[in-house]
């Protein structure tokens, strides 16, 4: 193993059997990565695409038929290796009746934590994730957001080195998804390892640093964001003032796109343009660019790319 290895998924598949003739369902066919440490990795794909089955192979609740999970050089049913993780699951049951600091005193039981040490820790944590004002809160009080921080919380408990979020950021209001994202942000620098699996694909390409992109419960594409995303432009939008019909006629085809809302142009120019001097030509025909915006791929295009049959019946 090389010292950095954190986590390494190699070719697990999981096969369940459902209802009374034990139909097949292959949630997971062949999938395989590395995590290193101190990365924050993103796993996307399509609902059903096999995401939380693998999830619950890296953590230890679903054994592959195939393949093999290591955690830090060992194998991941080893306790040794679960202690030196953390598991947020998606839509996470957190005991509604129970005050924050008396969740925290439950999970850090559970993890052998004396009572003075939980609290402590609960305190420390809650802080981190920004409910100090809530400790002696009951959970069921708690907003969505609240939840959602608080289950880190629990989840860093046991001080791991490698964390596991499960749609962190689910049912989120865009102000609860940013304090998501920051706070994971925040556990990398402090030297935490993240798995971050999220449908919220600008959050991925915002803060991960490299991303596996799982449909049909097989891995169609793995490696660093900016070496999956194309670099060259593919459009320049524009807002402008004293747009006219002429322009368009004189841009040819370098225009793509136009229309008017209200008094103002909106305008997508192709992104091979020689921009220069297209800008210098939209001056001499008397109108004014008051934005221009160069667009480039985004991993929102590149899933979509490679899961465009996502609306095919399962096989
Ligand atoms: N316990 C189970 N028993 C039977 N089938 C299951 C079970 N868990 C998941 N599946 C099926 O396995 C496939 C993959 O499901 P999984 O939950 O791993 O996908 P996912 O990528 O996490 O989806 P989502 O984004 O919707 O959460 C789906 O077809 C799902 O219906």
């Amino acid at each position: 193993m090389t010292e950095d290895l954190v986590l390494d998924v190699q070719d697990v598949a999981k096969t369940y059997r459902v209802g009374f003739f034990r139909k097949r369902v292959e949630a997971v066919r062949s999938v395989s990565f590395q995590i290193r440490r101190g990365e924050i990795f993103g796993l996307v794909g399509p609902n059903g695409a096999g995401k939380s089955t693998t999830i619950k192979m890296i953590t230890g609740l679903v054994r592959p038929d195939r393949g093999q999970v290591r955690l830090f050089g060992m194998p991941v049913t080893h306790t040794a290796a679960r202690a030196r993780m953390g598991f947020l699951p998606e839509n996470p049951n957190l005991y509604p009746h129970l005050k924050a600091r008396e969740l925290m005193r439950y999970y850090g039981g559970l993890l052998g934590l004396s009572l003075a040490e939980s609290d402590r820790r609960a305190e420390q944590l809650l802080g981190q994730v920004g409910l100090s004002h809530a400790l002696d809160r009951p959970i069921s009080k708690f907003s969505k957001g609240m939840k959602q921080r608080a289950g880190i919380a629990q989840a860093l408990l046991g001080d791991p080195e490698f964390v596991v979020l499960d749609e962190p950021q689910s049912g989120l209001d865009p102000i609860g998804r940013r304090e998501i994202r920051d706070l994971v942000v925040e556990l990398r620098r402090r030297g935490k390892t993240i798995l971050f699996c999220s449908h919220i694909l600008p959050d991925v390409e915002e803060i991960c640093d490299r991303v596996a992109l799982v449909h049909r419960g097989r891995v169609r594409e793995t490696g660093f964001i900016h070496e999956l995303l194309d670099p060259k432009i593919l459009r320049y939008e524009l807002f402008a003032r004293g747009w006219s019909d002429e322009l368009n006629q004189q841009l040819g085809p370098r225009l793509l796109h136009h229309f008017d809302v209200g008094d103002v142009a909106r305008v997508d120019l192709r992104g091979d343009i020689d921009l220069e001097e297209t800008l210098q030509l939209i001056a001499r025909a008397g109108a004014r660019v008051e934005s221009l915006q160069p667009q480039k791929q985004r991993l929102e295009d590149v899933f979509i790319r490679d899961t465009n049959d996502a609306g095919e019946a399962q096989p």
